[in-house]
């Protein structure tokens, strides 16, 4: 009898808890030749960050590190858009729980990248703003495209992004220019990212940003890859204890926050305003 269930299940795919009924929204793909996973976000049409994908891009990552790739490039499978950053319709007219859960992931999901022993790049093929430029820039390097735009515009949004999310970028930016940009709420072009250091590189095509990322990561091949990960986790250290200490708190803050009658207002008319730009 149990022989026969456990038949069935293998049959079905295994026990239920395993079955997804939801297709994964992140793949990745590892190059035989050069050993690196290419990461793909794939929630069309923007990639906004609800918690599937999120908690998707923390399961690629974990894949990646455990399948000892020799590093991790993260890009988007939208033809414009790497990332529209959180996603706001998941936090519009929710409960708390569904906020805690959402800011959860979002930590999560950025501990993962931001902490990876991995050499890590981003073909940033497409807009990056808020939660976009969030996961690029916890990314050791980044390669644009022409003409797009990134930056962390919480203040336009009316919104304050904590301390551990400007980590990224005050890792690449000098102070002036990144206290300049995140009051101003300031979204930079590619090429003013390029001139202000933002990212490394313009690329044409997303095929030639992920040759230049995968030169990034094959720049390391010499190096010893644990005094390559130890040094750059020394370099992150102070930025992730920080963030440690307050992650719990921080998540209340959040749902606090988000859940503010005025801040759920200005989600509405922010959302509504997108939809109309967009039927244009
Ligand atoms: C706004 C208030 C948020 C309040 C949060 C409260 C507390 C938070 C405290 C701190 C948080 C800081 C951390 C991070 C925050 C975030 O990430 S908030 C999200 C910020 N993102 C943006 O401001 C980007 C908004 N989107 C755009 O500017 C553009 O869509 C684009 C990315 C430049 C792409 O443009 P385009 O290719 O022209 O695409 P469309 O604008 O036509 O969009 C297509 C459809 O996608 C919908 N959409 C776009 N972005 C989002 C999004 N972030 N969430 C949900 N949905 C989004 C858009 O409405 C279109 O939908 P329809 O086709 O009309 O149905």
């Amino acid at each position: 009898m149990l022989h026969s269930n456990l038949l069935r299940l293998v049959a079905r795919g295994g026990p239920k808890r395993w079955m997804s009924t939801t297709t994964k929204l992140t793949s990745v793909e590892v190059n035989d030749k050069t050993g690196i996973a290419t990461l793909t976000l794939n929630r069309p049409p923007v990639n906004s960050q609800n918690v599937q994908l999120l908690v998707d891009l923390q399961s690629s990552i974990g894949e990646i590190e455990s399948n000892k790739s020799r590093g991790l490039i993260l890009t988007s499978a939208c033809s414009n858009v790497f990332s529209a950053g959180l996603d706001i319709l998941e936090m519009y007219n929710t409960d708390e729980e569904r906020l805690r859960t959402i800011w959860t992931e979002l930590q999560n999901a950025w501990i993962a990248l931001y902490g990876s022993s991995l050499p890590t790049a981003a073909a940033i093929n497409g807009h990056a703003p808020a939660g976009g430029c969030l996961l690029a820039t916890a990314c050791e390097y980044r390669v644009m495209l022409p003409k797009r735009l990134i930056g962390l515009n919480e203040t336009q949004l009316g919104i304050i992004a904590p301390k551990w999310l400007m980590s990224g970028f005050l890792n690449v930016l000098p102070q002036r220019v990144a206290e300049r940009a995140l009051t101003q709420g300031r979204l930079f072009t590619t090429e003013e990212a390029l001139a202000e250091g933002l990212v490394d590189e313009i690329a044409n095509t997303k095929e030639e940003a992920l040759e230049k990322c995968a030169a990034f990561i094959g720049s390391f091949t010499k190096v010893n890859p644990l005094a390559r990960s130890l040094t750059k986790l020394q370099f992150r250290a102070e930025n992730i204890k920080e963030f440690e200490k307050i992650r719990k708190k921080d998540v209340e803050d959040f749902v606090a926050l988000a859940s503010r009658p005025e801040v759920q207002k200005g989600m509405g008319i922010y959302l509504e305003n997108l939809k109309k730009k967009s039927k244009k």
